[in-house]
């Protein structure tokens, strides 16, 4: 079977609707002069074009957002929080049409796909409901004649940049606490995956979130990039993808005193001790190292062995990883599928050919299979002097590295900038809590290799962001604290 062969996505969809060709700006459909193709990373067809937009509209989008957020915000928060539960509803209603759509353009098997449009929608659910607790405080106030206040309220016009590994999650983990909190919404998502962005306004639209509120604009990522950055009426930033650009919107940011959420690149250790549950620590391995192809920020990136379990662990999850199938995510069964282009291709490849030639063995894969295809990959006696050790692969190789005491595991997983994800395996429940007190990251995988879900605080530490997205602190990051002293009270 030629697993490179699609069928047209319009001819898929129930609700052809979803499917959307223009940007959303300011409650209208807005066309371009110039597209972007967007393509199918099976086989790199294209399956729809979009508008390449520059500063001009994403200005527009800002004024437009600027206008609608003094009323969005006025709002009594149950009734913003009832508009969102309906957008909630309607993703969930339409999730097998998103999920084709995110299959079409980003890749993911249906089955991942499926599961990403439950998780982002769980975002906008979960923040409909926090809208309505957004407290502030009475202070004890250290003068008789008066009294301390504070309340929290929206930070006004919010800027999102999103990337193409979760093309709907990474878009409503911000957009869902953002409107919530009573702020207005301009996005610009990753130019391989529009297509899950634009069909998000579509349902906007249908759940009644008023024109303004909510704006999507694809193209030019720098010009647009640069009015989110530098337009006064923006007060916070928020992205999410690769450190290098992390850095460059937070300096841009600068000239204006923007308030940055920044969700960036990881390097995960996976660390299974010899007390470790072998069967489940190859469990949590295979979630948290082959899910989206190994194209998500927290996926094991090293993956640290204990001496003695070393060749049993390594067995146990070759095994595992053999049963593995690649091809067409819309085919069943399908368990990995293309990686989002060449350059990712690429970049496994030298990877790989990295570790080879300084000593690392391939005990499974480590072949292209033509396209953006390339085989589950684990790679044994590998060191800190490859290439993985220190940079993200964003790809389906696994790194096998030797250990042999606690000291050095923790010393290893920290050595590196980033500071995202983390996991451990072991049953020693003193050994838990050091490990898990010693581990620089902002979040650790105890005994688990999927740990994100909209109730807990996603964030990393050093150079892998700022910020939290998700739980009571996500909707906290799109509020700003004021402070009030009621004073002339007499006494
Ligand atoms: N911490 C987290 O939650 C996540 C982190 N990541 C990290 O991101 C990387 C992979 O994602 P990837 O999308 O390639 O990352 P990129 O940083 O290249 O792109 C992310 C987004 O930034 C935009 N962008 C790129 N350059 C600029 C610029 N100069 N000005 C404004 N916007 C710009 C892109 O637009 P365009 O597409 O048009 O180029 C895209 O929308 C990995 O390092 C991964 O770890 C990814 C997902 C989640
Ligand atoms: O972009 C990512 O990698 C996501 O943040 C990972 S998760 O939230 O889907 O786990």
């Amino acid at each position: 079977m030629d697993i490179r062969k699609t069928q047209a996505l319009r001819d898929i969809l129930k609700d052809k609707s979803l499917l959307k060709e223009k940007c959303y700006i300011d409650g209208k459909w807005v066309s371009g002069t110039e597209t972007i193709d967007v393509t199918n990373p099976v086989n790199e067809d294209v399956i729809a074009a979009v508008p390449n937009l520059g500063q001009a509209e994403a200005k527009a989008a800002i004024e437009a957002a600027g206008k609608a957020q003094k009323a969005w915000g006025a709002k009594p928060a149950k009734e913003r929080a009832a508009i969102l539960r309906k957008w909630f509803n309607l993703m969930m209603e339409n999730q097998e049409d998103l999920a084709q759509i995110m299959t079409a353009e980003q890749g993911k098997p249906l089955a991942e796909s499926r599961g990403e449009i439950a998780y982002g929608a769980s975002f906008v659910e979960f923040f409909a409901e926090e809208a309505k607790r957004i407290y502030g405080e009475t202070i004890p106030s250290p003068w008789p004649h008066a009294r301390i206040v504070t309340i929290r309220q929206p930070i006004g016009v919010v800027a999102a940049i999103t990337p193409w590994n979760f093309p709907n999650a990474m878009i409503t983990r911000k957009a869902g606490p953002a409107l919530a909190a009573g702020c207005t919404f301009v996005c610009k998502p990753a130019s391989e995956t529009p297509l899950s962005a634009l069909a998000l306004c579509e349902l906007a639209e249908r759940a009644g979130i008023p024109a303004g509120v909510f704006n999507i604009l694809t193209g030019k990522a720098r010009p647009i990039g640069a009015e989110l950055t530098s337009n006064p009426l923006v007060r916070i930033l928020t992205f999410t993808g690769s450190t290098e650009i992390g850095k460059l919107l937070m300096q841009q940011c600068a000239t204006t005193v923007k308030k940055v959420g920044l969700e960036l690149g990881g390097n995960a250790p996976f660390i299974v001790f010899d007390d470790a549950d072998l069967d489940a620590a190859v469990q949590g391995a295979m979630a948290s190292k082959y899910r989206n192809a190994g194209q998500t920020c927290v996926c094991a990136n090293r993956i640290l062995v204990q001496d003695k379990v070393y060749d049993a662990f390594a067995a146990k999850f070759a095994e595992a990883v053999n049963k593995l199938k690649v091809g067409n995510g819309v085919e069943q069964g399908i368990t990995t599928g293309p990686l989002i282009n060449e350059a990712a291709v690429k970049k496994v490849r030298e990877h790989i050919d990295d570790a080879v030639s300084k000593g690392a063995k391939i005990v499974v894969g480590g072949k292209e299979l033509g396209g953006n295809f390339f085989e589950p990959t684990i790679l044994r006696d590998v060191t800190t002097k490859m290439a993985v050790a220190r940079e993200e692969t964003f790809g389906p190789v696994a790194p096998l590295f030797r250990f042999s005491t606690e000291e050095e595991a923790i010393r290893m997983a920290n050595d590196t900038e980033f500071g995202l994800a983390c996991y451990f395996y072991s049953r020693d429940i003193g050994r838990i809590w050091r490990v898990a007190e010693g581990l620089e990251y902002g979040m650790v995988g105890i005994n688990e290799g999927i740990i994100s879900t909209e109730v807990a605080p996603f964030g990393g530490v050093k150079e892998s962001g700022i910020g939290r997205e998700g739980s009571r602190h996500g909707v906290e990051e799109f509020t700003e604290i004021k402070y009030m002293l009621m004073g002339g009270l007499g006494s």
